[in-house]
């Protein structure tokens, strides 16, 4: 792969999604400056900060934007202002959701995995959870978040409905990657209730036929939760809706030792985004403390879709790098040192110029010059 030059829309949005983002840029930008890439970074409004300066969570500028970029990279939205005013007219997950809508991001695909460099320093060592390595695709763009939703003053309804070809388009993505990892496919549902849910199972299983390679099982999703945790290597390739995968990616990001570790991708027919799979995490906000390594995983997944595949694995490498030296931020190690920046800074150094053998001031605060 030659040299590249490509648009990359940010939307920092709220919280601890600015601080998340800007170490995902510098170690996009150490990238860009190691393998000669030209990376252009342009900032928009999405979230509570869109809804405080027009009064939209999602400005046609944004939008707009969105269309014509290469990428996208999502840091998180939501503000305690909106969540603790169930009365409010307008939300920023509005933001969020429509961003997704328009878009047509309908498969969002979140990757979990055991890190052993943790496991090693952990009580957790030689349990159920070494090994395990999973890939959530999360349908985004239908389901109960999308449905009619009404109100009055003592009742409340929010729908829930798929259609065959919601089903049909993320399944092909699921069995496709299956195929291609572990020959193993979980389909997660409540059929034994939903209607839609068995449109799911139905679908699937008619689907299954066409991939006679990929062993295909069906859990009921309350199910699913306890076996995430009682026996989480037995998962490969996990297909369920939007709510459930929700619920159950935030749930397994135990599984690698925080929701500050995981990223995902949300692809559909035309740009697509990348974000950390937590939210805003407003209690962290200015303080230093958030997990930058979801958002930069993240960002080595755009890489992945650039087919920047070298580059994508030195990311991976220096993310597992700063596992295994410890930098880390305090909740996978609550007498760490080090804060958000720096732990983005390592990996960055790292990305720039190669191993390191031991985390050392030097390499943390100076050197950096070229891309902090
Ligand atoms: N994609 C998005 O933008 C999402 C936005 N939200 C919004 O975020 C706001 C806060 O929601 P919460 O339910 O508190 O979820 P959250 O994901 O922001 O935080 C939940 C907990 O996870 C941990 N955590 C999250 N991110 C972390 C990081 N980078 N490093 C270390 N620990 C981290 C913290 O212990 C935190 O209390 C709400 O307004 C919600 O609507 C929630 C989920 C996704
Ligand atoms: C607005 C919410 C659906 C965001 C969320 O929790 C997520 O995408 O994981
Ligand atoms: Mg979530």
């Amino acid at each position: 792969m030659g040299i590249l030059n490509k648009k990359i829309v940010v939307l920092p949005g709220d919280g601890i999604g600015p601080e998340v983002c800007n170490e995902a840029i510098k170690v996009l930008e150490a990238v860009a400056e190691r393998f000669g890439h030209r990376f252009y970074f342009e900032k928009y409004l999405m979230g509570a900060c869109a809804i405080d300066a027009t009064g939209n969570p999602l400005p046609e500028e944004t939008v707009d934007a969105c269309m014509e970029a290469d990428a996208i990279l999502l840091g998180a939205i939501g503000d305690p202002k909106y969540d603790n005013n169930p009365a409010a007219k307008v939300r920023p997950e509005q933001g969020l959701l429509r961003l997704r809508k328009s878009l047509g991001l309908y498969a969002n695909i979140r990757p979990v995995t055991a890190y052993d460099v943790l496991l090693d320093h952990s009580p957790l060592k030689n349990t159920r959870i070494a090994g395990a390595d999973m890939l959530i695709f999360r349908e985004l763009t239908g389901g109960i978040y999308f449905g009619e939703k009404g109100r009055t003053a003592d009742s409340a309804y929010d729908n829930c409905t798929y259609s065959r070809l919601e089903i049909v388009r993320i399944a092909h993505l699921a069995f496709q990657s299956a195929a291609l990892r572990r020959q193993k496919l979980t389909l997660v549902d409540k059929a034994n209730v939903l209607e839609t849910s068995r449109l799911w199972r139905e679908v699937v299983q008619d689907m299954a036929q066409g991939y006679p390679d990929v062993a295909v099982d069906y859990l009921f999703v309350d199910n699913a939760a306890m076996q995430l945790i009682l026996n989480p290597r037995a998962f490969d390739v996990i297909l369920t809706e939007n709510m459930f995968g929700d619920i159950l990616s935030d749930e397994a990001s135990v599984i690698a030792g925080s929701l500050g570790l995981l990223p995902s991708a949300s692809v559909g027919n035309h740009v697509s985004l990348f974000e950390p799979i937590h939210g805003s995490y407003p209690q962290a906000k200015g303080k230093g403390i958030a997990n930058p390594i979801a958002a930069i995983l993240s960002a080595a997944m755009m890489l992945e879709h650039f087919n920047l595949q070298k580059e994508a694995d030195l990311v991976k490498e220096a993310v597992h790098n700063a596992l295994e030296k410890q930098v880390l931020t305090p909740e996978l190690n609550p007498t760490s040192p080090y804060s958000t920046e720096q732990v983005g800074s390592f990996i960055a150094y790292y990305v720039l110029e190669g191993a390191l053998v031991v985390p050392h001031k030097s390499n943390i605060e100076v050197g950096l010059s070229t891309i902090i």
